[in-house]
């Protein structure tokens, strides 16, 4: 196997203490051959693009994610929490009010209420009492254990959530969605979607 062009005489860096050493393998620009190149830069390159593609990985499958942002704005990640560890993906969508009476009036259609739960109060919160009055209590039907259930009225349109919370079982995820529950101006789910392993082949009309 040949040598990278301009490392064939330098150093390599071995970490024979720990039993491994770190190869870069690659196709040269424009062919197929391979290369093993032991340069420091090179190695150093090949660590942080292997912890890149582990952050990555670990944030897609294994962590908790909140995606956070306006209507007409593409999503922002807000937070990422690691979790012990990868097992079970948990995902809950939180639609966030919008304030603007037009688009969101009281005048809605019945059949586009979503269940949602009860925000818990922790802190003694006192909610908007014109949020307040958009609540609508209905059966405890699908609700966690303890939870009541309201229904909020949405507008005529079915929306995608603009806040996602994904986490692993045991991550601490329903914590996080309680807290965030607690802004008046956040409509959360009840009970948890699934949509993303469970779901998903129902597709978007399914999960709005
Ligand atoms: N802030 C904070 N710090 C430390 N631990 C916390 C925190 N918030 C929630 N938790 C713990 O997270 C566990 C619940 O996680 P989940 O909500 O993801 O559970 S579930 O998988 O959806 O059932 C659950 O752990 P267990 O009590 O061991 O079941 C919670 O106690």
């Amino acid at each position: 196997m040949p040598q990278c062009p301009g490392f064939a005489r330098t150093t390599l860096v071995k970490a024979t203490a720990a039993g491994w050493t770190t190869e870069l393998r690659g196709t040269a620009a424009g062919g197929m051959r391979l290369y093993s190149c032991r340069h420091p830069v090179v190695v150093l390159a090949t660590m942080l693009f292997t912890v890149a593609c582990m952050s990555l990985y670990a944030a897609v499958f294994s962590s908790c994610v909140v995606v956070v942002g306006p209507r007409s704005a593409p999503p922002r990640v807000l937070l990422v929490a690691s979790a012990p560890r990868p097992s079970r993906i948990f995902s809950g969508g939180i639609r966030v009010h919008n304030p603007d009476p037009d688009v969101d009036s009281d005048a809605d259609d019945a059949e586009n209420d979503i269940p949602l739960a009860a925000s818990r109060d922790f802190t003694n919160f006192e909610s908007d009492p014109a949020s307040l009055r958009r609540l609508r209590f209905s059966g405890p039907d699908d609700a966690p254990a303890g939870e009541g259930i309201v229904r909020i009225r949405q507008n005529g349109a079915k929306q995608l959530p603009q806040a996602l919370i994904i986490g692993v079982k045991k991550g601490g995820t329903r914590a996080l969605l309680e807290f965030i529950r607690i802004h008046p101006d956040v409509r959360a789910l009840g009970p948890e979607p699934h949509f993303f392993d469970r779901h998903y082949d129902r597709g978007l009309d399914w999960y709005r």
